[in-house]
């Protein structure tokens, strides 16, 4: 938590940088998506092993010249098995550390490190216990110390997610779904040209999860920002996202690319949904489970 916690604030103060449940009233994107082009990106990790009294330092290779590109207002949803280095590629894009090798840019800018117009949101919505949603939600433009006039935009991203009558609420005081809630508009009060998702709905109960998953796509639809999605949920990558990849164990291949030929709303009885979720779950391997 203390991690997450920190990555937030370093996103969030860089220098350089509803989900309610009414229907999103226009669907002309209010601001321009990322593009993000990740070049031949290979990562490990250093490792300390001990062989009885002996100790050797080995690396640990996670990714492997991954290519990938995110274009501007696109949802692009990885897919793949536990381990494979789906966090890990996210963190990179995010600017948290820099990769082994290859190159991620945006706008073909090198990214070198977290910028508020990248914002990660994390399986924990991971707020600050002691300060009120809305002192949460404010947090990314404190941090810049962006004018106070500008603040009518924490307001505007708690009315975007539902949250308006608990602003004044502390963490403890909401449901798993509210806080989730509270840390995707904290996201959305910075304006990001690319949201990174990491399995932000991971912890939900199966139910709330269908409705965020709902309200996700209307905010999407009605921002315009380019989202990168890591999920276990093969309907959820489906009922997303414009493309889905799916990665092989580690070190990632890309084993399939799939581009979602369905139009929004999907939905979930659709034959083509159900035939593209079978497909999916054979490229993970997971046929015998349908
Ligand atoms: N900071 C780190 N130091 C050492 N090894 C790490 C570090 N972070 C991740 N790893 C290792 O890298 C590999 C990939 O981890 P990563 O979290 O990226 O996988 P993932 O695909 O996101 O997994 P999951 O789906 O279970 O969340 C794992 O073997 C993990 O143990």
């Amino acid at each position: 938590m203390v991690n997450a916690l920190r990555q937030i604030l370093q996103e969030t103060s860089s220098d350089a940088a509803t989900l309610d449940s009414v229907a999103v009233q226009s669907s002309s994107p209010t601001q321009q998506g990322a593009f993000i082009d990740i070049k031949n990106v290979s990562h490990h990790f250093a490792q300390n092993h001990k062989n009885g009294s002996a100790e050797s330092n080995a690396n640990l290779p996670v990714l492997d010249s991954v290519r990938l590109q995110v274009q501007p207002g696109e949802f692009v949803a990885l897919l793949g098995p536990s381990g494979c280095g789906k966090s890990t590629l996210l963190r990179l894009v995010a600017g948290l550390e820099p990769p082994s090798a290859g190159h991620i840019t945006q706008e073909k800018q090198p990214i070198k490190q977290p910028d508020p117009s990248r914002i990660v949101v994390f399986q924990d919505p991971t707020l600050f216990p002691w300060r009120t949603v809305r002192d949460n939600v404010a947090l990314g433009l404190q941090a810049r110390k962006v004018p106070k006039e500008q603040y009518v935009r924490v307001d505007e991203a708690l009315s975007l997610v539902g949250l308006t009558e608990f602003a004044s609420s502390y963490p403890h005081q909401l449901s798993g779904g509210m806080a989730q809630r509270a840390a995707l508009a904290r996201a959305l009060v910075n304006e990001p040209k690319l949201l990174i998702l990491d399995e932000p709905l991971g912890k939900l109960d199966s139910l709330t999860r269908l409705t965020m998953q709902g309200e996700l796509l209307k905010l999407w639809q009605k921002a315009g920002f380019s989202v990168l999605l890591v999920t276990h949920d093969v309907e959820e990558a489906l009922f997303l996202a414009n493309r889905v990849i799916v990665f092989s164990p580690r070190p990632p291949r890309t084993v399939a690319e799939l581009q979602v030929d369905l139009p929004y709303p999907r939905h979930r009885t659709d034959p083509r949904f159900v035939q593209l979720r079978q497909q999916l779950l054979r490229d993970l391997g997971l046929s015998d489970v349908t």
